[in-house]
């Protein structure tokens, strides 16, 4: 009768490792392999009997072994449970991802927890590592985190010049504003502006202009230093703000730039065009209170630079 009901037991036991949808695995103080539930075999294609009593880290030399046995420690010593979440460490057995081909990953996402098994004496001679496939949890996370990044860029960039855009550039522009504020460094705000944008739309149509403005975006991001943050402000019209840079030498990268955009021809419709610009400097002032007024001032240079005939460049006093 008592071998009749342990059988009965063991048989419901094995049922209950074989149908669950998480993996069991046992493991011994020297980490060899006591139980491997039908889940693990189903996603390792090793039968029981191939990996009873071997060690796992020889039959999966991928695990991290120094790592691993760092994690299972506490569980072995202080008899307590170890979890570790997929965004900590994607997987512990690298299983394929029975997913669609279109799915954007290729291996199962693992949560695991390790805990201890006492015996009858309370010593803890396995552990038990369960593993949930957390592989659509990932793809959800992993998903939203890629159009966040897709939006946020998005949200920065001009989508004509791939310049920064002028939300954002004014946000970097306070900053800066208030780090010059402490620092008073001789840092330099530049505006560029198309000369007679609205000739050049009235005689060629819209998108040759278009054409100019993104023509003179490239012009811009080749000639100025990574450091220096440039936007298209509005239409025709772009700001660049160079730290630690002083008016002088900005107002010989304007002129450098005017020449060049002189030079410089933009094909559309296989039409050659020529532009010019005109380009106003202000330097930081420490008593502006407020980035507006620094802004404010570069933007009368640039008047000015019109003033005087377009295809110039003028520095604020
Ligand atoms: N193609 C194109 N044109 C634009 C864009 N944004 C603004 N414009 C045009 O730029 C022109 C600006 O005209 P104005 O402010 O009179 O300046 P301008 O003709 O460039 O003359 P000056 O600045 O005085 O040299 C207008 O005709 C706008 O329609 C744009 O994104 N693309």
């Amino acid at each position: 009768m008592a071998i009749d009901s342990s059988l009965a037991e063991m048989h419901w036991k094995h049922d209950l490792l074989g149908s669950i949808e998480v993996g069991i695995v046992v493991l011994d103080k020297k980490y060899n392999v006591q139980v491997w539930n039908q889940f693990m075999e189903n996603h390792s294609n090793i039968v029981p009997g191939m990996i009873q009593d071997k060690c796992v880290f020889d039959v999966f030399p991928d695990i991290d072994k120094d790592w691993f046995m760092r994690k299972a420690e506490p569980a072995f010593t202080l008899k307590s449970p170890v979890f570790v979440i997929w965004e900590q460490r994607p997987y512990l057995f690298k299983f394929d991802c029975n997913r669609p081909i279109t799915s954007p990953v290729s291996h199962m996402y693992q949560n695991i927890t390790i805990f201890p098994l006492a015996s009858l004496s309370g010593a803890v001679e396995q552990i038990c590592i369960i593993i949930y496939d957390a592989t659509n949890e990932a793809i959800n996370r992993l998903g939203v985190q890629e159009l966040n990044a897709q939006i946020e860029e998005i949200s920065r960039i001009d989508t004509l010049t791939t310049l920064l855009n002028r939300r954002y550039w004014l946000e970097q522009f306070d900053l800066e504003f208030k780090r010059e504020k402490r620092t008073e460094n001789p840092s330099s705000l530049m505006i560029l502006d198309i000369d007679n944008m609205k000739g050049i739309n009235d005689t060629y149509g819209y998108p040759a202009g278009d054409t100019i403005i993104n023509g003179l975006g490239k012009v811009i991001e080749k000639a100025t230093r990574e450091t220096d943050v440039c936007c298209r402000y509005e239409g025709q019209k772009f700001a660049v703000l160079m730290p630690d840079t002083p008016v002088a030498n900005v107002e010989f990268l304007a002129q450098r730039i005017r020449r060049l955009v002189e030079k410089f021809t933009v094909v559309h419709d296989q039409i050659n065009l020529n532009f010019t610009i005109s380009i106003g400097i202000a330097g930081f002032i420490p008593t502006y209170t407020e980035c507006s007024q620094w802004f404010k001032v570069a933007d009368n240079a640039l008047r000015q630079a019109k003033e005087a005939g377009r295809n110039n460049v003028f520095v604020a006093e």
